[in-house]
């Protein structure tokens, strides 16, 4: 793992978006598009307000939720919705190639294959050459909740999870899809994390985040 500590969240979402920004660019150049999938909660999105005022080749760009409530379309519990509203009025609207997560789906199961298929055809291995990853204070990361029956899918990409979570069942990228990924960027800030991002950083097998390999993996936090 590589770690980078920075003084505020917003230079955390700074740094962030310019080592994405120069990732998309040199995958883009040596085979033709970047796939990435974005986690939800409340660290992303200033990263990703000042990745939208990057000069990407956003066609060529294939955006994944990493997980997703199951809620309504334009629900506020929604991490699309966020997303949405980040991006909303910016060229990426238009030219960036988004994949959402059908938590809308009479039949959930289905839409967890669906959305593998849409994974697999993109990558070509199924590797996404980038996920970014949160944690919560508890050590959660995706829709991984500690507990959870999710947490021991081995033989899905995207699976729900058993229990409801803060109020809603979630569908998340699992363990196996996550840890073959080519890269993984971890972006923790808030005080409330740091015994966990200690138990994270130790591999700490009790907690999800715990488990991600951090092989190919840096960690941008204003912590430690
Ligand atoms: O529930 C969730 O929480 C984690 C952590 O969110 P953060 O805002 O504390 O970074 C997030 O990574 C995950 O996608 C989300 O659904």
């Amino acid at each position: 793992m590589q770690i980078n500590v920075y003084s505020s969240a917003e230079e955390v979402a700074q740094k962030a978006a310019q080592w994405i920004s120069s990732l998309a660019k040199s995958k883009i150049e040596s085979k033709g598009s970047f796939t990435f999938a974005i986690s939800g909660g409340r660290t992303p999105w200033e990263m990703l307000a000042k990745l939208a005022k990057e000069n990407l080749p956003w066609e060529k760009i294939f955006l994944f939720q990493v997980d997703e409530r199951i809620a309504p379309e334009g629900h506020s519990d929604r991490n699309l919705t966020q997303l949405f509203q980040v991006l909303q009025g910016t060229r990426l609207m238009t030219r960036l190639n988004i994949f959402p997560m059908h938590v809308i789906s009479e039949n959930l199961e289905n839409a967890c294959e669906e959305y593998s298929g849409h994974i697999e055809k993109n990558t070509g291995t199924g590797k996404l050459d980038l996920i970014h990853l949160g944690m919560g204070a508890d050590g959660h990361t995706a829709s991984l909740i500690p507990g959870d029956k999710v947490c021991k899918v081995e033989n899905q990409m995207i699976a729900l999870t058993d229990q409801p979570y803060q109020g809603r069942q979630r569908m998340t990228m699992t363990f196996p899809l996550i840890n073959q990924a080519e890269n993984i960027l971890w972006l923790i800030t808030g005080d409330e994390k740091k015994e966990m991002l200690v138990r994270m950083l130790d591999k700490d097998l009790e907690i999800p985040a715990g488990k991600i390999s951090q092989d190919h993996a840096v960690l941008m936090t204003d912590l430690l």
